[in-house]
């Protein structure tokens, strides 16, 4: 990656680090007869990387569901900034600056890597379908700004010399990078990344902390899923662990790698046996 270290323009700088940006509040989560999340409560602060772990099934991805409706809370509460996103549709939740990837690579396979882009920039527009049929000028200069940005964004991934490739064409850790850049098109206070280091070797995981870093530094709070534990101990300032959808334990990663309860959980033994 030899273009990757020139900055982007920064999302909302930090306004006091550390104050709440989103909150889970006491948050239930059925599927019929699965309680998916349980009475969950913690907090995201402005400009940290919070890791979010536990074994299969704890109910990590619904976490990320609940907070950027695709699916609403059977009880209790989640805050952006101090105000429920009870109710809200993704997209306007997107737009209040939570963005998200996927655990399963989602990009549009025929499209280029920068469309992917410019299709993530889109989601900020405030111009509507009257301006873009009619080219107003408000129109036109937001897209000459999405444009700039987007090869921003791939110059600041990395992929400067893919702009013009097809996703599908791309390196599988190539689309990885994408999946991220499109989702701070949308000008993310939140970036939340849903096991990004999935199916990586040692090499680029280590690459993808940086990354994760270099994000952070740009004035991004991130949430991070992921199975690999040196990589989340490694990047994150705290952790929040789940288990069959309960908060287990919370706290910086050293004390959650000694926790017996959190030790316990992966081993899938007893409590008392771990410690
Ligand atoms: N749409 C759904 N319908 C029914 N049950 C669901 C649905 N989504 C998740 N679940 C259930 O909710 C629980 C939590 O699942 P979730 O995918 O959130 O776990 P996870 O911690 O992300 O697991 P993994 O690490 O395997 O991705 C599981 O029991 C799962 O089967």
């Amino acid at each position: 990656m030899s273009d990757t270290q020139t900055t982007q323009p920064a999302a909302t700088p930090p306004t006091a680090a550390g104050d709440v940006l989103l909150s889970l509040d006491d948050v239930t989560l059925r599927f019929g007869g699965v309680v998916a999340l349980d009475g969950v409560s913690f907090d995201i602060r402005r400009g940290e990387i919070l890791g979010l772990i536990g074994p299969n099934g704890a109910g990590k991805t619904t976490c990320f569901n609940a907070m950027t409706g695709v699916y609403q809370v059977t009880s209790g509460q989640v805050s952006f900034n101090g105000s429920s996103l009870a109710g809200l549709h993704k997209f306007a939740i997107t737009k209040l600056g939570i963005a998200r990837t996927f655990q399963n690579i989602r990009l549009f396979g025929n499209m280029t890597a920068l469309e992917n882009i410019l299709v993530g920039a889109d989601a900020q527009h405030s111009t509507g379908l009257f301006s873009s049929l009619f080219k107003l000028p408000k129109h036109r200069r937001e897209e000459t700004e999405g444009h700039d940005k987007a090869r921003e964004l791939l110059k600041f991934m990395g992929l400067s010399k893919r702009a013009d490739e097809l996703a599908r064409n791309l390196p599988y850790g190539d689309q990885r990078r994408l999946e991220i850049a499109r989702a701070l098109a949308t000008n993310p206070q939140l970036l939340c990344l849903d096991e990004p280091a999935a199916g990586f070797n040692p090499a680029e995981k280590r690459d993808l902390m940086d990354l994760i870093r270099r994000i952070r530094d740009q004035g991004y709070t991130v949430l991070l899923i992921e199975h690999d534990m040196r990589l989340v101990m490694g990047v994150t300032d705290r952790i929040v662990v789940l288990e069959f959808g309960r908060k287990i334990a919370e706290g910086l990663p050293a004390e959650i790698r000694d926790n017996p309860a959190v030790i316990a959980a992966y081993l899938g033994v007893d409590e008392e046996d771990a410690s």
